[in-house]
Parts: C-alpha cells; structure tokens; sequence
C-alpha cells in the first residue's frame, strides 16, 4: 500500500464480500422454490426472496466498485485520498441503509414497506431491481454524490491518469444514470422505456468504462507494460461499448409499445456490443504476452483474465444469442434472459470486483501477495465458481429452449401453458440447484482462502520483505 488512505478501500471490501454471501443464500433458495414451490413460504416468498437476491447484488457490487475507486485512484493520483474521513463516513450511511432496507424486505410486506416510507408521495417503488423504498434511493444517490466529489477532489489535487479519468466518467454516469430511477412515469411503455436507461445504460454502458479502469489498472500493476499501450486499448474499449451500448437499448424496446424503428436500431447496435467484451480478451492476452515482469499475485492476473473470458461468453455471446428482434420475438423474458442475466453479471462485474479484491486485500495488509497455499486455494476457488456458474447457464439455456420449444414456438392451440411448461422442465431445476450448491462452494473457498493467506502469512517472509 503506497498511500495511507487507501485502506478506506479495506471495509467496503469487507461488507462486499459479506452481501455477496447473503445474495447466493437467497439464490439458494429461490433455486429451491422453483422447485418445491412453497418453500419457505410464508415467511420468505419467492418475490421477497428475488427482490433480495438481485438488490443484494447490486448493492454488494457498487460496494466494491467504490472500494476499487478507494483502492485505485490515490495510487494513480499519487496523492492521499482527499478526504479519508468522508469515505469512512460514507461508508456508515450507506452500509446502514442497505442493512435496513433488506431487512425491510424480510420483515414487514412489500406494501406495509410502502407505506411507511412513503411512497405515496413519491412513489418510485414496485420496479425490477428499483425495489427500494424511495428514501433508500435517495440515500444511494447522496452517497455516491459525496463518494465522486471526494474522488474529483483527490484527483483534482494529484497526477491524471487516463485509467482515472475513465473510472470516473463510469462513476458519474453511474450517478447521473441514477436519477432515472426517480422518474416513474404513469405510462407503463414510458416507465419501462426510462427503466432501462438505468438497468441497460448501467451495464451496458457506464458500468463497462468501470469495468475498463480497474481491469486496466490490475494489468499495469501485474505486468508491468507501458501505460501508453494500455491507455490505447482502453480507449478502443471504452469507445466500443459506449457506440454500441447506447444505442443498443433498443434491444429492450422490440415490443413493449416503443415505435418500430427501435426494431432495426437495437438489433443493429446491440449485435456490435459484444465487441468491446472481445476486445477485453484480446487486451488481457496482450498484456500477458508482452510483460516484463512475473508478479507474484497469480490468483489477482486468474481472476482478471478469466473476468475477461467469461463476461465475453456471459455479455457477448449469450447477449447476442437473443438479441435480435426476430429472436428476441421468441425468447424474451424466457430461462434464457435468466442465463445471460446470470453469467454477464457475474463474469464482467463480480470477476472484475473479485479480481481486485484479489489484488489489493494482500496490499492493504502490508504484503506483495498472499502465501502459495493460498493462492492455489483462491485460484481453485476461481475454477469452482466459473464452471459452477457455467453450468447454471448452460440448464437455463436447456430450460429457457424447452419453453421456447413448448409455450412459444407453436400456435395458440399447441401451445403449453406457463405452469405446465415448468412442470416439464423440474429435472432442469433439480441440475441448476446442485450446480448452484457448486457455487457456493467455490465462494466458500474464495473466502476461505484470505483465512488461509492469514494463518500462512509468517511462513512465508519473502513474501513480506517483497511488501
Ligand atoms: C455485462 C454486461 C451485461 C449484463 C450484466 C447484462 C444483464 C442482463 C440482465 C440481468 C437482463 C435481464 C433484465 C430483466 O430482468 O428483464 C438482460 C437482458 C437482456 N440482455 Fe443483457 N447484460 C449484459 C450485456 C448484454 C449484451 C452485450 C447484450 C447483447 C449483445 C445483451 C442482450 C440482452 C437482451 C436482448 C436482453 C433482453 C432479454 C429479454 O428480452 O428477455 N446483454 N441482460
Ligand atoms: C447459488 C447460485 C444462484 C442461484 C441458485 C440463483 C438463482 C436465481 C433465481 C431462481 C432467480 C430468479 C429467476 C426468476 O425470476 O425466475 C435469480 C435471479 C437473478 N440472479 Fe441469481 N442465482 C444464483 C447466483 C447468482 C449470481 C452469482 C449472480 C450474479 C453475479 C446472480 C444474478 C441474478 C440476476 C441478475 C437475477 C435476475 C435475472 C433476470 O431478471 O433475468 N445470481 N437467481
Ligand atoms: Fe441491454
């Protein structure tokens, strides 16, 4: 760790990780829901349990986005943080907001949640992902205000980077995106339409230059290329995802009662997205290639390779997969979308968040790298969880074709309907929760692997003298 204040980064690592645990708890059991349909019920129903499961996972990602900035820009800048204090602070609201919204969730129905927050006044609640009560949203939007003018004011005072200049456009459209999560407008077409420029314009586009930035900054560091040919890929990178991703929206207005030109404009634009992701591969595998120094944290460069391969699979090819119209006619909101769903948003974002975690958790803690035993545990972890999670795509890709096959293939009078097509694919759903069970295995062993890194710590003092 070159600057004191980095370690802000160290408990929005920590509580990351954390809700990352609570968000595969309740993956688990909307897994078995899906199967044995009352489960958990009343306590827990499925929509509760999804509504937690997906909040969990943004809210764990944008914590270790931010502890990423934390990490990564002092470094860059070469300067302490401007204001390590506001961070930690920062860091208490919004942990606490997050903690008592879930528990909002879990404790009182969705309408009671409703109603004592208020959303009568204001009402932005009831929306895919946009669950929280409205003074949650606001809480979330003051929070990364604050976060990006603490950022703005170190870089402002230290050297810049062109890896910080991209991480922080990413945050700020981050932040600007956010605001559409206020706009509910009474038109269901206009809601929907305004929905997706924070889910798709997130992902899709401002998420991706702060996938760039620390995928770029994880290269720099481990080897040890001249910045100047790693700013030239991130600047393709970048230019790549934002032609094709903005545009690209209109792969979500095909046939919600948006105008029929987005027919042409979305499958054309968002056929061109998987580009930047294929250009991340292509640049990892550049980098490694032209390096010019071995550094000792493998599992950090495992994970930073392997977010790029599989956020291409995940992003790009089962992106494209339904992203044509005439596809997409057959295919929407099937078992498909939940696969894709799955492996793009674990790929790009939890790899790249585990990745840096990966590299910076050993720095923060005064060491180059964490112990042999370690790593080969975290690296295995990294095996468990992609195939693991490859394998939950590949079911519900299995399970999405058996109910494109069955419910919309044929005409009105063949066709199955809802429930009896899942009745037709339970074995499907029995596969996906053992591979779900994988899956938290491997992050068990992820976890496992930092307790490992601590108790082997003092065996390995070359390790500390590289520190
Ligand atoms: C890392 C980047 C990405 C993430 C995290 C992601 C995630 C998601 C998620 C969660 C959904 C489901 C949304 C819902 O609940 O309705 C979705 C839908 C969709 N995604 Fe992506 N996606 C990414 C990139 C892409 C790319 C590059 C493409 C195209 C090449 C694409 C094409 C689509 C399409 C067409 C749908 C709508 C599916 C439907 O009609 O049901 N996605 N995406
Ligand atoms: C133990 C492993 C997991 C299991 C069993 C699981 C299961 C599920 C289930 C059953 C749903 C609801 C699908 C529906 O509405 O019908 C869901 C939604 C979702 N999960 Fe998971 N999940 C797991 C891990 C993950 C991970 C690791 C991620 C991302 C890093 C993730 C991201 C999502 C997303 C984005 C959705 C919304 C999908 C959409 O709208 O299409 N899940 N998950
Ligand atoms: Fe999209």
């Amino acid at each position: 760790m070159k600057y004191a204040s980095q370690a802000v980064a160290k408990p929005y690592f920590a509580f990351a990780m954390l809700l990352f645990v609570g968000q595969i708890v309740f993956g688990l059991i909307l897994g078995t829901q899906y199967i044995i349909g009352d489960f958990l019920f009343p306590e827990i129903p499925f929509n509760v349990a999804r509504m937690v499961h997906t909040n969990l996972l943004i809210v764990w990602l944008l914590f270790a986005f931010m502890g990423a900035t934390y990490y990564l820009v002092p470094e860059e800048a070469q300067t302490e943080l401007w204001s390590p204090k506001l961070g930690y602070a920062l860091f208490w609201v919004f942990a606490i907001a997050g903690v008592l919204t879930i528990l909002g969730y879990l404790l009182v129905p969705y309408s009671t949640l409703a109603d004592i927050t208020g959303n009568k006044y204001f009402p932005t609640m009831g929306r895919e992902f946009l669950e929280q009560p409205t003074i949650t949203k606001v809480g979330i939007a003051l929070v990364v205000v604050g976060f990006i003018f603490n950022i703005l004011m170190t870089v402002l005072k230290g050297r810049k980077t062109v890896v910080n200049m991209v991480l922080i456009t990413g945050l700020i459209g981050l932040g600007v995106f956010w605001m559409f999560a206020f706009y509910n407008p009474m038109s269901l077409v206009m809601d929907k339409y305004f929905w997706w420029w924070v889910v798709h314009l997130w992902v899709e586009g401002v998420w991706e230059l702060i996938l760039g930035a620390i995928l770029a900054f994880i290269l720099i560091k481990t080897t040890g290329v001249d910045r100047e040919v790693v700013e030239k890929w991130l600047y393709l990178i970048i230019a790549m995802a934002l032609i094709s991703g903005i545009l690209g929206t209109g792969h979500h207005y095909f046939f919600m009662g948006a105008p029929e030109y987005w027919l042409w404009i979305g499958s054309i634009f968002s056929a061109i997205e998987p580009l930047p992701f294929f250009l991340m591969v292509l640049f990892a595998f550049s980098m490694l290639k032209q390096r010019r120094r071995e550094h000792p944290n493998k599992a950090a460069v495992t994970w930073a390779v392997g977010c790029t391969i599989m956020a291409f699979l995940g992003a790009g090819v089962w992106g494209f997969l339904h992203t044509l119209a005439p596809v997409n006619y057959y295919t929407h909101g099937s078992q498909l979308t939940a696969a894709h769903g799955h492996l793009a948003f674990f790929g790009a974002y939890a790899m790249i968040a585990m990745a840096i975690i990966s590299y910076s958790w050993p720095k923060l803690h005064g060491r180059e790298c964490n112990s042999p035993q370690a790593q080969r545990m975290e690296i295995l972890s990294c095996w468990v969880m992609s195939i693991s999670m490859l394998a939950i795509t590949l079911l519900l890709s299995w399970a999405g074709w058996i109910q494109i096959e069955l419910q919309r293939l044929p005409d009105d009078a063949g066709a199955l309907g809802y429930m009896q097509t899942q009745d037709a694919i339970m074995h499907v759903y029995w596969m996906r929760l053992i591979a779900g069970i994988g899956f938290a295995v491997g992050l068990g062993m992820y976890l496992y692997s930092f307790i490992v890194a601590r108790n082997t710590r003092e065996q390995s003092p070359a390790l500390i003298k590289a520190a």
